[in-house]
């Protein structure tokens, strides 16, 4: 059985466990379920908090799992990133009000508050700068308005949050995030579970961004058509019953279907379709 820990709680939660239902996997119905066997798959979940999940595949108890990249790299963990997932991206950045600094190197003497303490003291080490670092569980952006800290470091999706306690962005981002698999450092390499749980997760994300596009097109304007479809490999170029006609399939990006499907019209391709993919392998 391959041993997953999965959030079961925060930001993290609902979108990983979607992505592991449109992978096959069981899901637990009940918010309070622990642990759930997936027999058929050969997988057991461990519902754990988003913080802890590093921790324990660090420690090899189990073998993968789904945290935030900041969470990963805060815990000092013994595991790594192996596949991005692209949800709960997010960066991960100091604030201040407005006059206090305008850049890290001005931090020295300071107090930064904040959730992430590993990450944010290797930060300001890395910088050189001799700054406290206090510890908080969330809502960091109140330690400023109560005289806890000077500064903090937090994550950023909007910044809406930063905006409505009246601080201001200070340097570049000191992380960019968002969720990934992980695996532990002490882990057999090439293990074919894993292997496969990664193919499954992979299906999704290009099930998720890809879709199928078919059309009939001249023949002598094929070359043109298939530079706009390219495809993950290659297209299928299909004869049609009339001679001069071919039908073309090929994967194209969901975001650029409509615009494709313009060009194509322009190029003389009629009946072009999009499809949904449901599930991939590739
Ligand atoms: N607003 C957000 N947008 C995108 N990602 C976020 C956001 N807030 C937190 N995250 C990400 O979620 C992960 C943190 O999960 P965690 O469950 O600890 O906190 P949370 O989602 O803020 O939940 P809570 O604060 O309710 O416990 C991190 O990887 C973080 O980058
Ligand atoms: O840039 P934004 O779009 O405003 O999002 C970022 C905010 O979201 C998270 O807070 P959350 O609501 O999880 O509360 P918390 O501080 O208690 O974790 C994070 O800690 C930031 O405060
Ligand atoms: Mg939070």
């Amino acid at each position: 059985m391959l041993r997953i820990a999965v959030p079961n709680k925060g930001s993290l939660s609902e979108p990983a466990s979607e992505m592991l239902h449109e992978a096959g996997y069981r899901q637990r119905k009940d918010r309070r379920e622990l642990v759930l066997v997936d027999a058929a798959n050969e997988v057991e979940f461990f519902f754990l908090r988003p913080r802890d999940i590093a921790v324990y595949v660090g420690s090899g108890k189990l073998d993968i799992g789904i945290t935030g990249r900041d969470l990963l790299l805060d815990s000092g963990a013994d595991a790594e990133e192996i596949l991005r997932l692209g949800f709960a991206s997010s960066t991960f950045r100091y604030a201040t009000r407005p006059g206090t600094a305008e850049h890290v190197s001005e931090f020295g003497g300071m107090t930064v508050a904040t959730s992430f303490p590993g990450l944010v003291a290797a930060h300001l080490a890395d910088q050189g700068v001799d700054a406290s670092v206090v510890r908080l569980d969330g809502a960091v952006e109140t330690a400023i308005q109560l005289g806890v800290a000077e500064v903090i470091a937090d994550v950023v999706e909007t910044g809406t949050t930063l905006r409505n306690a009246g601080l201001e962005i200070i340097s570049e981002p000191i992380l960019e995030s968002e969720a990934v698999v992980i695996r532990s450092r002490k882990a057999v390499a090439d293990d074919p579970k894993v292997g496969q749980f990664l193919r499954r997760m992979q299906g999704v994300l290009v099930a998720r961004r890809y879709v199928m596009m078919d059309y009939d097109i001249r023949a002598e304007h094929v070359e043109k058509a298939v530079q706009l479809t390219p495809g993950l490999e290659s297209p299928t170029v299909s004869p049609l019953h009339d001679k001069g006609w071919v039908a073309v399939r090929s994967m194209v990006p969901a975001a650029e279907a409509q615009r494709i499907m313009d060009d194509l019209y322009e190029l003389g391709a009629r009946a072009i379709l999009t499809t949904n993919i449901h599930a991939c392998r590739v």
